[in-house]
């Protein structure tokens, strides 16, 4: 193996877990059209109008990915919305403090509940949601471009892919899953490289992990005893209210939520009510997601919009917003059971929402593409988008992370190659 390239490997694993900004191809952080493209006009009464100084209507240019319709300061006068609940959890899941392990590489800690009772409120400005409307053909601009010129540099490859593993929440979701295949699961989250590609790329496996496994409601507790067998501190998620469609009474999704949190899920990945959405009553949704906070506890809520199913981009903006409002510690886009799932338009529309609930309020919501996402070129994509659109802070598990259920293995097999200079069949990867 070439000793050039292993000594770069060394130098950049040991900074895993920290930013980059060279690492992109891009000579700096492209912010073009970065202050814009969220509704200017968007300042309900729920907030200062202070906050907003960077969103001055001024500063609009026409490449808006997101623009504002209807008169400033409009409501929604269609739908009471209980403005004074509570039903916030902190706007971030709690950052892993990292600590240096006696080989100094860095150690993620547990991931703690959030004592989403007693945090800042998170409150509902329909008014924002009804005005919002999305410029489809500027979303098509910003992609090509991100596309084009964006790309991660092939020298940095290596180190985003190993980077990536950290925030796949490693699923599955089939109806054949029972303990045995969910223990295998929970392994190869424990140990996403085998040994001899770790000591080829210089990496304590023991280190690495995913950023969470995700299974069915039934197979929560399955999970948490792998977990705990391995001794391993990697949170256990449980998709809930009737995953995928959510064609059940509101009742029963969340008693759902209930026992996934019960039997020891620690993220629960709530699907939203498409029909609410279609239907355009937002308050409906946002109420019910905020019933689906207070079930979650303290438990983090990842609201999956089913953007597949949301007919078009404005859709998924607005709906990408009252998931916000009401406690969404993360948005997803997909089950990965729609026809449509995760695609980098819709990611961008779904990244500049946060951007912008971020800057109104000073929330953090994180970010989790899934559906297809299956191989390392589209991972690096996601992560130049979210690079791109929210920063290097975002980039890690706690805010980012990608569904999959058949993509570690090819990252796996990217990484052997770039170790070993050859060609690796999936079959020759263990574990695959
Ligand atoms: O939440 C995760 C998705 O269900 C995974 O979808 P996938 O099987 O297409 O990777």
């Amino acid at each position: 193996m070439c000793s050039r390239f292993m000594s770069y490997l060394e130098k950049r694993f040991a900074c895993l877990g920290k930013n980059g900004d060279e690492d992109c191809s891009s000579d700096e952080r492209s912010d073009n059209n970065d202050d814009n493209c969220e509704s200017s006009q968007s300042h309900g009464d729920s907030y200062q109008e202070d906050s907003f100084k960077s969103y001055s209507e001024e500063e609009s240019s026409g490449e808006d990915v997101v623009e504002s319709t209807g008169r400033r300061g409009s409501r929604n006068s269609n739908y009471e919305v209980n403005r004074s609940t509570t039903i916030g959890s902190t706007n971030t899941i709690a950052k892993p403090e990292a600590s240096k392990s006696a080989d100094g590489q860095s150690k993620r800690t547990p991931t703690k509940g959030n004592n989403w009772k007693d945090v800042k409120l998170r409150v509902a400005d329909l008014g924002w949601v009804n005005r919002s409307c999305v410029n489809d053909q500027a979303v098509k601009g910003r992609i090509q471009d991100l596309l084009s010129s964006r790309l991660i540099h092939a020298d940095h490859q290596a180190e985003w892919l190993a980077r990536s593993i950290q925030c796949i929440d490693l699923t599955t979701l089939a109806g054949d899953d029972c303990p045995s295949n969910v223990a295998r699961l929970c392994s190869k989250a424990a140990n996403p490289l085998s040994d001899n590609l770790a000591d080829a790329l210089h990496i304590k496996c023991g280190k690495l992990t995913t950023g969470a496994v995700c299974v069915y409601p039934a197979r929560v507790a399955d999970a948490c005893i792998g977990i705990e067998r391995l001794g391993a501190n990697i949170p256990v998620a449980s998709v809930a209210t009737g995953f995928p469609t959510g064609q059940t009474s509101l009742k029963i999704r969340l008693e759902e939520i209930e026992f996934a949190v019960q039997s020891g899920a620690k993220e629960i990945d709530i699907v939203i009510n498409r029909e609410l959405a279609l239907a355009q009553k937002w308050g409906e949704l946002y109420n019910e997601l905020v019933m689906m906070r207070q079930a979650c506890g303290e438990s983090h809520m990842k609201s999956i919009l089913a953007v597949g199913e949301l007919c078009n981009l404005t859709n998924v903006y607005k709906a990408s917003l009252v998931a916000m409002m009401a406690g969404s510690d993360f948005i997803k886009t997909s089950t990965g059971k729609e026809t449509v799932n995760a695609t980098l338009p819709i990611g961008l529309v779904m990244c500049r929402a946060i951007r912008a609930y971020n800057r109104k309020t000073g929330f953090k919501v994180g970010f989790k593409p899934a559906g297809g996402i299956r191989t390392s070129k589209d991972v690096l994509q996601w992560m130049t988008l979210m690079k791109e659109e929210l920063g290097d802070d975002y980039l890690t598990p706690e805010l980012f992370r990608i569904g999959a259920s058949a993509l570690l293995n090819d990252i796996e097999r990217n990484l052997a190659s770039h170790a070993d200079g050859g060609y690796f069949l999936a079959e020759e990867m263990p574990m695959a």
